[in-house]
């Protein structure tokens, strides 16, 4: 019996699921670079306050990802997306670390490791076996929300195409010192698009990096950045489980410039903790799992 809750435990299970891979991220192993810039809202105070929302404008370092540990997964798979994005200003540093789906596919570390053993690839099919998914479903029925919503559309279009969400909730302290908590929900300018039926068979596995690039020498990429209210009876401590919450205070606007080189992110590490004062991480235990495991993944690939 592996003890869930140690970070090696995580990578371990991410390792046996996805395959070591020299070099890469245990999740997220697919992904590259890019430069851009953040320009915080006015007035956030009586939201949050903080020397970094106080700056006009920050550069901002972004990585776009695929989820999951395989460098070679498809640019089509129905798979979450990943956006990390590094905001400095004002003495602080804020890692925003988001997936293009509202909910996580676990609620605790245990179910994080049991979803991710319940698919390691049966040596004969190469794929899950589709018994043990089910096994684990009927333990942890949470594990069902992200994969209903990955298989009801096709993957984005674009990078530029999709939501972006951090699905963990984090506490939000205004100047009068009231708190909140709030959900990181990210919103393409360019609006949200995914593939198409046939789009989705006519594209190599590889164009996303290729979209953007075309998609920046003509225009930047841009994104509102919100915090998403709860409404009453939102879990606060679950990321599994959607949100009703239609009340968001806009944070500011992320602008992607231009795609960077590989090697900008290669000893980057995204760490969900990195927050500016008046952000602080709420009592859900996988958001509190996530920057050991982190480093755990980061000293593997830098061996
Ligand atoms: C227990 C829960 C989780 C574990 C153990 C975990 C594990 C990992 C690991 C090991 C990495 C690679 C880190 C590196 O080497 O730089 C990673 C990257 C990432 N994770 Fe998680 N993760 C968890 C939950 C989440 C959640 C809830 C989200 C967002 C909703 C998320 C989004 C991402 C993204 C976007 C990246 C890529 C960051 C980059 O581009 O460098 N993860 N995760």
């Amino acid at each position: 019996q592996v003890d869930a809750s140690s970070p090696v435990a995580q990578i371990d299970a991410l390792n046996g699921t996805f395959g070591k891979h020299d070099g890469k991220r245990a999740s997220h192993a697919k992904g590259f670079c890019a430069q851009g810039d953040f320009t915080p809202a006015a007035k956030l105070d009586t939201f949050v306050k903080s020397p970094l929302f106080s700056q006009k404008k920050m550069d901002a370092t972004v990585r776009f990802s695929i989820g999951g540990g395989n460098p070679g997964a498809s640019d089509k798979s129905r798979s979450v997306r990943g956006l990390g994005a590094r905001i400095s200003g004002g003495g602080e540093t804020y890692d925003l670390v988001l997936i293009s789906e509202p909910v996580f596919f676990a609620s605790t570390p245990e179910s994080f490791v049991s979803f991710l053993q319940a698919r390691v690839p049966d040596p004969a099919t190469k794929k899950p076996d589709p018994a043990k998914v089910a096994a684990h479903n009927a333990k942890y029925p949470e594990a069902k929300n992200q994969p209903a919503l990955l298989a009801s559309h096709p993957a984005p279009y674009s990078y530029a195409t999709t939501p972006y969400y951090s699905t963990n909730a984090f506490i939000f302290k205004a100047a009068n010192k009231t708190e909140q908590h709030a959900r990181i929900v990210v919103e393409p300018a360019a609006g949200t698009r995914y593939l198409t039926e046939q789009e989705e068979q006519s594209l190599p596995d590889l164009f996303l990096e290729n979209e953007l690039n075309s998609r920046l020498a003509a225009a930047t990429a841009e994104f509102t950045i919100y915090a998403q209210l709860p409404a009453p009876g939102d879990s606060l401590t679950d990321s599994s489980q959607p949100w009703q919450g239609s009340q968001r205070v806009a944070l500011g606007k992320l602008r992607v410039l231009n795609v960077a080189p590989q090697s900008t992110c290669d000893g980057l590490v995204f760490m969900p903790v990195t927050l500016p004062s008046g952000i602080t991480p709420s009592d859900d235990s996988i958001l509190k799992a996530r920057a050991p495991a982190y480093a755990v993944s980061l000293g593997r690939r830098s061996n």
